[in-house]
C-alpha cells in the first residue's frame, strides 16, 4: 500500500466531513459533492480509493460507509470521545512530547475518560476474549476482573462455564457497563461488583480462582504496576492464577507494527502509559510470588487491537 496516498485519503475524508456523510446513508458520489461543497470528479476518485481501502463500499452508484469505518467512527455514548482527533495530534506531539488527553490523570479523571469508551472497548475484544477463554484449560469458579470495563473478558469465560461466577472490579460509573454487559449474556445472577480505586479497595485474600487483570497496567508506571500485581497476587486462591492481558503479542512484522501503533497510540493520551515488555511483565509476576508463566497467543488479526496477548501465572 502507498502509505502516503492512505495518509492523505483518510486526513481528507474526515476534514471534508466525507466520513460522516458516508455514515449517515448511501448516497451518490454527485449527492456527497453537493452537500460538502465538493468537486464532483474528485469525490468520486476518493470514494473509489476508500473503497480499496475497505473504508467504504460500492453498490451500483452508491457508496457507504464499510462495516470498519463504521466501527471505528462509533461514538462514545455519553462521555468525551479523544479518538477522531487524536492522530491529529502526532505533529504537535512529536514537537512538544505533550499528550493530547489524559486518560490516565487521577481516579475521577479515569473514570470520566473511561465510562464512555468501554462498550466500545469490548465489542473490539469481543473476538480476542472469546478465543482466550476458550484456550483456558480449566474453567475457573470465582473470576475477579479488575479494571473490568465491560468486562468482555471476564464474561466470556463465564459464558462458556454455568459454575464460574465473576466479580467485576472498577469505577462506578464504568461497572454500570459491565453489569449492562452481563444482562445482556443473561449472566446477571452470577455477577457481583468492587466498586473503587484498583489501588486502594479491599480484595478479600485467596478468595478467586483467577484474578484478571485486561489491557489497564499499560496506564501504570513499572513501579505502580509491579505493586498492583503484587497486592492482586494475594487475592488469588492457591492453585489458582492470575491472568495478564495485554499489548504483548509480538514476532511478526503484523503484530510489531500493531505494537507500535499502540505504543504511539497511548503517549497521545496518556502522560506516563507505557506498553510494558512480556519480560517486564514476567519479572512482576515473579516478584509477586507467582509462578511458571504461560504464554498465550491470541489471533491473527491486525490493527491496534491486533497487539493483544496473555500471559498466565499460577499460584
Ligand atoms: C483500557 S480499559 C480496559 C477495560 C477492560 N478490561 C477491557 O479490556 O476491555 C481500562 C480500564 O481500567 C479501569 N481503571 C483504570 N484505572 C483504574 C483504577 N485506578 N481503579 C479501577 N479501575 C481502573 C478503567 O476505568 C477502564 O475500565
Amino acid at each position: 500500500m502507498d502509505l502516503f496516498a492512505a495518509a492523505s485519503i483518510v486526513t481528507a475524508a474526515q476534514q471534508t466531513g466525507l466520513f460522516r456523510e458516508l455514515l449517515a446513508a448511501p448516497q451518490a458520489a454527485s449527492a456527497f459533492a453537493e452537500k460538502l461543497g465538493l468537486d464532483r470528479r474528485a469525490a468520486t476518485l476518493v470514494l473509489d480509493a476508500l473503497v480499496t481501502l475497505d473504508l467504504a463500499s460500492r453498490e451500483g452508484d452508491f457508496y457507504e460507509a464499510s462495516p470498519q469505518l463504521r466501527s471505528w467512527l462509533r461514538p462514545w455514548v455519553g462521555g468525551n470521545d479523544p479518538r477522531p482527533h487524536l492522530w491529529e495530534h502526532t505533529v504537535a506531539f512529536l514537537r512538544s512530547g505533550e499528550p493530547r488527553a489524559h486518560m490516565d490523570g487521577t481516579p475521577a479523571e479515569r473514570e470520566a475518560s473511561y465510562r464512555a469508551g468501554v462498550a466500545w472497548l469490548g465489542e473490539h475484544f469481543e473476538p480476542f476474549a472469546r478465543e482466550l477463554a476458550g484456550k483456558l484449560a480449566q474453567a475457573p469458579a470465582r473470576v475477579l476482573d479488575v479494571g473490568c470495563g465491560s468486562g468482555v473478558w471476564s464474561l466470556a469465560i463465564a459464558e462458556r462455564s454455568p459454575t464460574t461466577h465473576v466479580t467485576g472490579q472498577d469505577f462506578p460509573q464504568v461497572l454500570e457497563s459491565f453489569t449492562a454487559r452481563a444482562q445482556q449474556l443473561d449472566l446477571g445472577e452470577r455477577v457481583a461488583t468492587i466498586p473503587g480505586d484498583m489501588h486502594a479497595v479491599e480484595l478479600p485474600a485467596g478468595a478467586f480462582d483467577l484474578v484478571v487483570i485486561a489491557n489497564v497496567l499499560r496506564l501504570e508506571t513499572p513501579e505502580r504496576a509491579a505493586s498492583l500485581l503484587a497486592r492482586l497476587a494475594r487475592a488469588v486462591a492457591p492453585g489458582g492464577a492470575l491472568l495478564v492481558v495485554d499489548a504483548l503479542a509480538g514476532g511478526t512484522p503484523e503484530r510489531e507494527r500493531a505494537r507500535a501503533l499502540y505504543a504511539l497510540n497511548l503517549a497521545l493520551r496518556t502522560r506516563a502509559g507505557r506498553v510494558h515488555s512480556p519480560a517486564e511483565f514476567a519479572s512482576w509476576l515473579a516478584a509477586a510470588g507467582l509462578g511458571a508463566v504461560e504464554t498465550i497467543a491470541l489471533g491473527g488479526r491486525t490493527g491496534p487491537m491486533g497487539a493483544v496477548g496473555a500471559l498466565l501465572a499460577r499460584r
